[in-house]
């Protein structure tokens, strides 16, 4: 609340957020003043003691920002359009313009973090990327859990994140809040909201390798991040180009994907319920994790179930597992439209070999309501884990057998049946949240609401229509 003392002399201006159209949020201000010196008084008397216990809105933030993200508009973006937001509502925020690939990361593995309410990232998933491994490797550290074993129960965060969307993709800002808008999001950080997330942990062998919350993807998107990298100064154009060069080389791949389903869902990939704010799936699954963290508190061990394995073989366009629904500018819907961001499970969404022609309308099923998975040579299902062994390494008895090493050698041993298969005689690469994986065998888990963010989910549509002030700050 800032004191504006106009042309009257008992006056103050209240701030306040609009919706507006697309989820967007829009901040707005209004000056009462008043004659009368008491009731002007008992005003404002109301007005603090309002504020006073909103205790969930934070005071003081660490602020990470990008400034070679997207369109390179980071820092300009936040000195313009989230630091006079942040600073009339009185939040504190200590800035950090990152240097190089990598410093959010490290500095938050030992940054006092005691002081803060929260980080705040301003970039694109990659950024967000960094944030996430700092605070959850942090967070391991220093509660002594072993994240190199795929296996390990992991701690939760409780700092929540805030995304000033500044990157390419934006997904996570988007698929989170409904929309890329740096204002609305400065909004939802102030207003203090909290989104929890579920992130995928991904290992080769007992080896930690990263963690992800939007896209795990082998094949296409692999591909596609693999052939955008060179043209990064192209911007977010560097992933179309890509994209259209990767639609046209059309290259499928050899491997296995087994899978544990995530039976204890609700939902599942096709039932078209979105995830959204306040999410009845999600707060069931809050639930069970609350029981189970009971359980384990009161000494009785957690027992995953190791007996319902799915194994598939074949040759693959994609393989993707998304968390959450992936839905960004290019997509509006995503990957996947009715994935959880709560729920404790992934999508996993297997596009096999197919035409180009098939290819193509499956992508352009991205960009309209209709459903991308009805077709025969795709299938998803909402799983708790998942491992990919590529043919290459299941041929290979020998263990360091990976991408490099393999090369033409065995190009024969996959395609002698299919002399003109298409089947690519060097592996992809995962794409994970935008960065390329080391290691093509993995292993996927999800940890279900590992981590908070200052969102609220999408919005009902029918509150956009809303033009009441919801919120005063
Ligand atoms: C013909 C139109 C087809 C449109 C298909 C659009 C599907 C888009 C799905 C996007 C999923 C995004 C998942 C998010 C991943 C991000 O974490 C991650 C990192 O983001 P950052 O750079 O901000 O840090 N982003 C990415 O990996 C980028 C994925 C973008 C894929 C774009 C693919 C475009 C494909 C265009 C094919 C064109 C074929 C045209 C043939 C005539
Ligand atoms: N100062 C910096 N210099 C170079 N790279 C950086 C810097 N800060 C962050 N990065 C890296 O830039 C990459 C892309 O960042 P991101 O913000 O996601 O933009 P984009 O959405 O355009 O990919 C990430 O891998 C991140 O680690
Ligand atoms: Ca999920």
């Amino acid at each position: 609340m800032k004191w504006q003392h106009i042309c009257k002399p008992r006056a103050f201006t209240v701030r306040y957020v609009q919706r507006v159209r697309k989820h967007r949020w829009r901040c707005k201000e209004v000056t009462f003043w008043c004659s009368d010196e008491q009731l002007f008084y008992q005003w404002l008397q109301a007005f603090h003691d309002l504020l006073e216990q909103q205790t969930h809105r934070p005071k003081n933030l660490l602020v990470y920002i990008n400034p070679y993200g997207g369109k390179k508009r980071g820092k300009q973006i936040y000195e313009n359009k989230v630091a006079p937001l942040f600073s009339a509502a009185g939040i504190c925020a200590d800035v950090i313009v990152t240097e190089y690939a990598n410093h959010a990361r490290d500095h938050l593995y030992d940054a006092n973090l005691e002081k803060y309410d929260g980080v705040v990232c301003v970039g694109g998933d990659g950024m967000f990327s960094e944030v996430l491994h700092g605070l959850i490797v942090r967070m391991q550290k220093d509660s002594d859990v072993d994240h190199n074993n795929p296996s390990a129960q992991l701690s939760r965060c409780n700092m929540r994140i805030g995304i000033i969307p500044a990157g390419s993709t934006d997904c996570i800002c988007y698929a989170t809040v409904g929309i890329n808008d740096p204002e609305t999001s400065a909004l939802h950080i102030i207003l203090g909201d909290c989104q929890p997330l579920d992130v995928c942990s991904v290992h080769y062998k007992r080896t930690f390798l990263k963690y992800s919350v939007s896209l795990l993807g082998y094949g296409f998107y692999g591909d596609v991040l693999k052939g955008s990298e060179k043209n990064r100064w192209l911007g977010p154009a560097r992933y179309d180009v890509s994209g259209f060069k990767t639609f046209l080389t059309h290259h499928c791949y050899e491997g296995s994907v087994s899978f544990q389903p995530a039976k204890w869902v609700l939902g599942s990939p096709r039932d078209q319920t979105t995830c959204t704010s306040g999410c009845y799936i999600c707060r069931q699954s809050s639930k069970q994790l609350d029981e189970q963290e009971q359980t384990q508190a009161c000494g009785s061990e957690h027992r995953e179930q190791d007996d319902d394995w799915t194994t598939i073989k074949g040759r693959f366009m994609a393989i993707n597992a998304v968390s959450m629904s992936c839905a960004c500018p290019r997509s509006p819907n995503g990957l996947s439209p009715a994935a959880h961001l709560a729920d404790g499970s992934a999508d996993l969404i297997l596009v096999r070999k197919c035409s180009r022609l098939d290819f193509l309308r499956h992508l352009i099923r991205h960009t309209s309501n209709k459903d991308q998975f009805d077709f025969p040579f795709v299938e998803v299902y909402r799983v708790k884990n998942f491992q990919f062994t590529p043919k290459h390494f299941e041929d290979e008895d020998n263990e360091s057998t990976d991408i490099g090493i393999l090369g033409k050698k065995n190009f024969s041993q996959i395609c002698t049946d299919h002399p003109s298969c298409g089947c690519n005689h060097v592996n992809s690469i995962w794409n994970c949240d935008g960065e390329t994986l080391d290691q093509t065998a993995i292993e996927m888990r999800v940890h279900c609401q590992l981590i908070k963010l200052f969102a609220r989910g999408i919005e009902n549509a029918k509150l956009e229509d809303d033009v009441n002030p919801s919120k005063v700050f």
